[in-house]
């Protein structure tokens, strides 16, 4: 374990040493601009020699000067040199660092199954521990009853030498007596040394026991080592030359085409959606809004004979259809973990048929979570989000499906919001709910922005500009428009937005 320890030290100290290399290269060529400066050497570089031949061919320069030309063509020759040189060293030095970054990834991901794995085997030892623990008791009934035997024999023998020589029949039956008891006495003899045994074995398994417990935090602590390590690297090559994001998005649609076999349902959509904001997508009924929807958390996938071309970057940096990051191609995404990002609620609530406590904690139980205080305090939170808490927190074992149509609705954005996900698809939230309930959604979702992107297919433009902040507008397939959702009713700039907010079709 200390070797280990010393191990992972010198590793992390190794990894650190590597990431000081690249602050302080970067530091050097101030990165940012190295590309400028380059471009601009090369200028110069062009123009002085440009300038050196035409003075010399029309002999418009002395002598010094044309010596002084050729030194500062050289100076900069050299400074373009070192600086393409560190550049290259930087590019070099990053890719080190991401193949680190996989590796350790890789790690990661083993250890976690490990984990599972063994609080799997942890699991069966205890219950195997308490059935042992149960027949322990039973051992020590065993002795107490040896000790009645011994006292039953003894006290027959007793009664043996007071019987009168020629009362044969009852002597009889007192050694037949005494010959039971010695039999039963004989028998939890041999249930003894049997449950015996049995104590070695719940001391072996109790050794078992310790020594997976304390491997399962050894690998937990391996675990956050690497996942703090990986979070510098992160962080040192999330600021590299090519990431530099200054507005941001939660999705990047680019060229997006859908097709269902052979019918295209969706045409060159590109749409920057903006962070923490909500968006409403409206149009005509067929006009593509759920399977646009629907394609942002690959849910569509399922579909048989589902087909898209183009590209969809989710947070600014992972292409959620080649599940990788578009800066660095060994840093992946896996789909669970993406879908765990990006929630979805549905036109029709639909909570599982179980209690509405765990409805909640679904997500957390067969993540393989354990801690149930901790469960306690996070299912609280997503009801309290979900502004559901007061509602339910007298009957949190009520079975969900008996609460009404709007609290069912909000169970299950409780139920995604403890995944703590960055977006929310809503496909018609309220469609299927009465007035009142629809407001408490639409108040919800409004709270909700704060920390979450918010996408909601809506059939009512009334509530497009009650809660959106921007809205898209799709026809036939296509996206017509795409703004400031004020813009978009007020001020519509397509023939088709402007005809669909008349109403002419739709
Ligand atoms: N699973 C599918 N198989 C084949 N075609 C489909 C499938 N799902 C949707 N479509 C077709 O794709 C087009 C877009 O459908 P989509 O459901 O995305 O539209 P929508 O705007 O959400 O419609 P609505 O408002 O009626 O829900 C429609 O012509 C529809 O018939």
């Amino acid at each position: 374990m200390n070797q280990n320890k010393n191990n992972l030290k010198n590793y992390q100290e190794q990894v650190l040493g590597k990431i000081k290399e690249i602050d302080d290269i970067k530091k050097e060529i101030n990165y940012q601009s190295i590309i400028d400066i380059l471009h601009n050497l090369n200028n110069d570089l062009k123009k002085l020699k440009e300038g050196h031949n035409s003075s010399l061919k029309k002999d418009l320069l002395n002598d010094q000067e044309i010596i002084n030309f050729e030194k500062k063509i050289k100076k900069l020759e050299q400074k373009k040199a070192k600086n393409q040189a560190k550049f290259t060293n930087l590019n070099n030095k990053q890719k080190e660092l991401f193949k680190i970054f996989n590796k350790n990834e890789n790690v990661i991901i083993k250890n976690k199954r490990e984990i599972a794995f063994i609080s799997e085997e942890i699991y069966k030892l205890k219950d195997k521990l308490n059935f042992l623990n149960d027949l322990e008791k039973l051992v020590n009934d065993y002795k107490d009853s040896v000790a009645i035997e011994n006292e039953k024999i003894k006290k027959l023998k007793e009664d043996l030498k007071a019987i009168p020589k020629n009362n044969q029949i009852k002597k009889y039956y007192i050694k037949e007596d005494i010959r039971k008891a010695k039999k039963q006495k004989l028998n939890l003899h041999k249930s003894k040394k049997f449950t015996s045994n049995y104590k070695n074995k719940i001391r072996k398994l109790q050794d078992k026991l310790k020594n997976y417990q304390d491997f399962k935090n050894k690998i937990k602590n391996e675990n956050k080592f690497y996942q703090k390590l990986n979070q510098r690297i992160d962080n040192t090559l999330n600021t590299s030359i090519d990431k530099k994001v200054d507005d941001k998005y939660s999705f990047d649609v680019k060229n997006l085409n859908v097709w269902y076999d052979q019918k295209h349902a969706l045409y060159d959509v590109d749409i920057k959606i903006p962070k923490n904001k909500i968006i409403a997508i409206i149009g005509p009924s067929g006009c593509g809004k759920s399977t646009f929807l629907r394609t942002l958390n690959r849910i569509n996938d399922n579909i048989p004979k589902f087909r898209m071309h183009g590209k969809i970057i989710f947070d600014d940096e992972y292409d959620i259809y080649k599940l990788r990051s578009i800066y660095n191609h060994y840093k992946k995404i896996d789909l669970t973990d993406l879908r765990t990002k990006i929630g979805m609620i549905f036109q029709q609530p639909n909570p599982f048929p179980m209690s509405i406590r765990k409805n909640v904690a679904f997500s957390l139980k067969i993540s393989g979570f354990k801690d149930r205080a901790l469960t306690e305090k996070l299912v609280k939170k997503a009801l309290k989000k979900a502004n559901l808490w007061d509602e339910v927190k007298s009957n949190l074992k009520a079975i969900a499906t008996s609460l009404s149509g709007g609290q069912q609705q909000r169970l299950c954005i409780a139920r995604a919001i403890i995944q703590q996900p960055e977006v929310l698809l809503m496909d018609e939230p309220t469609s299927a709910l009465d007035p009142k309930s629809s407001a408490a959604i639409e108040n919800l979702i409004l709270e909700l922005k704060k920390n979450y992107t918010i996408i909601i297919v809506t059939h009512s433009m009334q509530q497009a500009q009650r809660v959106s902040d921007y809205t898209a507008f799709f026809y036939q397939g296509r996206l017509i428009e795409f703004a400031r959702t004020e813009e978009l009713f007020n001020n519509p700039k397509e023939q088709e937005t402007k005809n669909y907010l008349k109403g002419k079709f739709g």
